[in-house]
């Protein structure tokens, strides 16, 4: 038996990746909870013919708790997204409420739940998530991941564009840092299969895979930022936690995690001096089992790229870890 929950379900994101999530043999029990209109999209997906029973909450009689209650994974793509001309940051003020109020309730209900944020900015909500769950006495890194995955499936397709490479299913690129701007580092020298082009190619590789996100935010021209390659990336990497989970082995994907609270993350930690940091994650039964290090052989334009992340990626982390030991506790 598995339940699995979206946070933010009605949203942009929440209701395709909760379509995705229905259409999973792994999972047993789907639970929707947003704040407005969850009940509705429950319903619409209650009626497909696939194993998992869906259920809709919203905030009344203890919705949150109620929908969360003993889950085994929770997605969250609660909160607000960007518009043209505002960077993932200036979703702080807003998005950091609410990541900290629905990590308190899986504090209380679902300590042991697998928790996998969405919600920008990941570089920040990330570590407030650890901070509510460490102060509660229930933090274990192996579970918590901020979902970098689009990074990854954005730095496929590019390459597979670039290259001509027919087949992007057998690309695979690590994408480490965090998720925003100069803080996403594309190794692309760890590229499989490897692919090569010239240097001014290779640049604005980099740069496109940084800064993807404001290109679906400029052409979305006010209504919002990526949702639909989200709820595939957000669905990927839920996938695999699930398989892994269930006992598959061998499965990798980069996530941003506590590195000190994750096997082979100290060295990663030493090398950036970064807590939190995307690499390579070996999944297992326990979650994040490993973590693998891709800062060998960086080439001098990663290295350059490895710099300027972890100068930005302290900052974004302090601001998270400060306001979940200020803040007080949401409503
Ligand atoms: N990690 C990534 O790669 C990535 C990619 C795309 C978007 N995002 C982020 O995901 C978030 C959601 O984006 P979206 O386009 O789906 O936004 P959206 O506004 O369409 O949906 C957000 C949903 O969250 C709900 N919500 C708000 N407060 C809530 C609460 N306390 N509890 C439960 N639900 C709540 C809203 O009612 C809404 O339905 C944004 O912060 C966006 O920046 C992250
Ligand atoms: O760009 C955004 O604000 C949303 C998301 O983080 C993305 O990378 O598409």
């Amino acid at each position: 038996m598995v339940k699995a929950v979206v946070a933010g379900a009605a949203g942009g994101i929440g209701q395709p990746l909760s379509l995705l999530l229905k259409t999973c043999p792994l999972i047993t029990e789907l639970a929707l909870y947003d704040v407005v209109n969850s009940l509705g999209v429950a319903a619409d997906l209650s009626h497909i013919s696939t194993p998992a029973k869906v259920t809709g909450y919203l905030p009344p009689d203890d919705g949150g708790k109620k929908a969360m209650k003993d889950a085994d994974i929770i997605v969250i793509p609660a909160g607000i997204p960007r518009k043209p001309g505002m960077t993932r940051d200036d979703l702080f003020n807003i998005n950091a409420g609410i990541v900290k109020g629905l990590i308190e309730i899986i504090a209380e209900v679902a300590p042991k739940a697998y928790i996998l944020i969405i919600s920008n900015p990941v570089n920040s909500t990330v570590p407030i998530a650890a901070e509510v769950l460490k102060a509660k006495g229930v933090f274990n890194a192996q579970r918590l991941f901020g979902v970098t995955t689009l990074d990854i499936v954005r730095a496929e397709t590019f390459i597979a564009e670039a290259s001509g490479n027919k087949s992007v299913q057998s690309i695979n690129i690590p994408v480490i840092g965090g998720h925003s701007g100069e803080t996403i580092v594309p190794l692309f020298s760890q590229a499989k299969p490897s692919f090569s082009v010239d240097d001014e190619k290779l640049a604005a590789l980099v740069n496109r895979v940084q800064f993807g996100g404001d290109e679906v935010v400029k052409a979305k021209d006010g209504a919002g930022s990526a949702t639909l390659s989200m709820a595939y990336a957000g669905f990927r990497f839920a996938e695999k936690v699930l398989r892994a989970m269930n006992g598959e082995k061998g499965i990798v994907e980069p996530s941003f995690v506590y590195l000190q609270g994750v096997p082979g993350g100290e060295e990663i930690y030493k090398a950036t001096g970064c807590d939190f940091f995307s690499v390579p994650i070996e999944l297992g039964t326990n979650g994040a089992e490993k973590a693998l290090n891709p800062l060998t052989n960086l080439t001098d334009k990663e290295q350059t790229l490895l710099k300027a992340c972890t100068e930005a990626l302290g900052g974004h982390i302090k601001k998270g870890v400060t306001f979940a030991n200020s803040a007080p506790p949401q409503k």
